[in-house]
């Protein structure tokens, strides 16, 4: 049975209550409190021209410590933009972001450069941008270590032979950037972002000019350092590969967040074999809105209005049955059960999850419906 908001009965609220619910909201932990990164409804906008761009609209994220993830989206998206407002590069227009208790927009000067050297590291796609050409590896490895300073020589060097080892680098210490492969070149740029061991770090399409072989042992590497040094990473990729490798992929859209697939190993409970499970997630704002992905949308004609039903366990969303086009169903009918537009009947995209299969709800579609790999 559905649970219309207008069905609630409405209670006088008293000042007792009023101060109550307000003492409640002040000890709730504040958003993203235990996150590693936390982006809240981040804003930036361009002016150029005299016209305005938002690259980021109001753009919510949270990383836990430890994590190993992707960013996708369509070009112009804005995940450069996010890149280099989290590489302490650049400063968000609005909004609130902080990356390992550093607050990224009242950092000053000092503290912007201390932030970059110390607490993240990050790897371009460009080699230029990665790594200096006079120097050799175990040189360019060892120089944010001088640069941060405190260490002795012989320590930055054995820090930086320890690197190169973890990254299977060991024969390239003497030789200079030319005379690496591409994939030899981005595992040196890993282990330079690495040496001063940050606690983020941040990848923009690393794997964008190699082979897709070279590709997989530049992403194991990233690998490698998330396991063995629990540095939390975010990769920026166009790379299916690399995002199927992951177990969270967070998809931006015009500037927001619009939707994560987590994956998760799954073991058949019949035949006992285990198998990789993604599953896809719309992303609710902290301002309760919702990017339903384009291709449902457009396959029921749902545009500008929909009509909403809270049930007991989802919330049903059906095309405006007052539109053109939809003129069969009078207005305000809506969705009754049992008459072939209630989720569950297979009609609805998604078709929500399945009662009696032991998931628990919030597991989302099952099998068949195009996210299980
Ligand atoms: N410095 C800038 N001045 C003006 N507009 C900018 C600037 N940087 C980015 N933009 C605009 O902001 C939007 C987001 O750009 P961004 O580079 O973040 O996208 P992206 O998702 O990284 O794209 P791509 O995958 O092509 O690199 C785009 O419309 C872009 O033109």
């Amino acid at each position: 049975m559905s649970t219309r908001p207008e069905d609630a009965t409405s209670a006088p609220v008293s000042l007792a209550d009023l101060e109550a619910r307000a003492a409640a909201r002040r000890e709730r932990p504040a958003y993203g409190h235990d996150a590693l990164i936390a982006c809240d409804r981040l804003v930036r906008v361009f002016s150029a021209d005299g016209v305005e761009v938002q690259a980021l609209q109001g753009l919510d994220l949270l990383v836990s410590e430890g994590e190993l993830m992707a960013l996708v989206g369509a070009s112009g998206s804005g995940k450069s933009t996010l890149m280099n407002i989290l590489a302490g590069l650049d400063v968000p227009t609005a909004g609130a972001a902080t990356v390992a208790g550093r607050d990224l927009l009242t950092m000053d000067a000092r503290a912007r450069l201390t932030y970059r050297r110390e607490v993240v590291g990050f790897v371009w796609q460009q080699t230029a941008r990665n790594l200096l050409p006079y120097l050799t590896v175990l040189q360019n490895v060892t120089l944010p270590m001088q640069l941060r300073g405190g260490r002795r020589r012989a320590a930055r060097t054995k820090a930086a032979e320890r690197l190169l080892a973890m990254l299977s680098l060991d024969h390239c210490r003497d030789r200079r950037p030319h005379q690496l492969s591409g994939g030899e070149q981005q595992r040196t740029a890993i282990a330079v972002a690495l040496a001063n061991t940050p606690s983020v770090l941040l990848a923009d399409e690393p794997t964008g000019e190699l082979d897709s072989h070279t590709a997989e042992q530049v992403f194991a590497a990233f690998r490698t350092a998330n396991e063995e040094l629990g540095t939390t990473i975010v990769i920026v990729t166009h790379d299916q590969a690399v995002a199927d490798e992951v177990r969270r992929t967070v998809a931006i859209r015009d500037g927001r967040t619009s939707s994560e697939v987590l994956r998760r190993t799954e073991r058949d409970a019949a035949t006992g074999r285990e198998a990789l499970v993604a599953r896809e997630y719309a992303m609710l704002d902290r301002a309760g809105r919702l990017q339903l992905p384009a291709d449902y949308t457009s396959s029921l004609g749902m545009a500008h209005r929909v009509l909403l039903e809270l049930e007991s366990d989802h919330i049903g969303v059906w095309p405006d049955p007052t539109a053109d086009g939809n003129t069969d169903r009078g207005a305000g009918d809506g969705p009754k059960s049992g008459d072939g537009t209630t989720p569950g009947d297979g009609t609805t995209p998604g078709d929500g999850p399945k009662s009696g299969d032991g998931t628990t709800p919030g597991d989302g579609p099952k099998s068949g419906d195009g996210t299980t790999t």
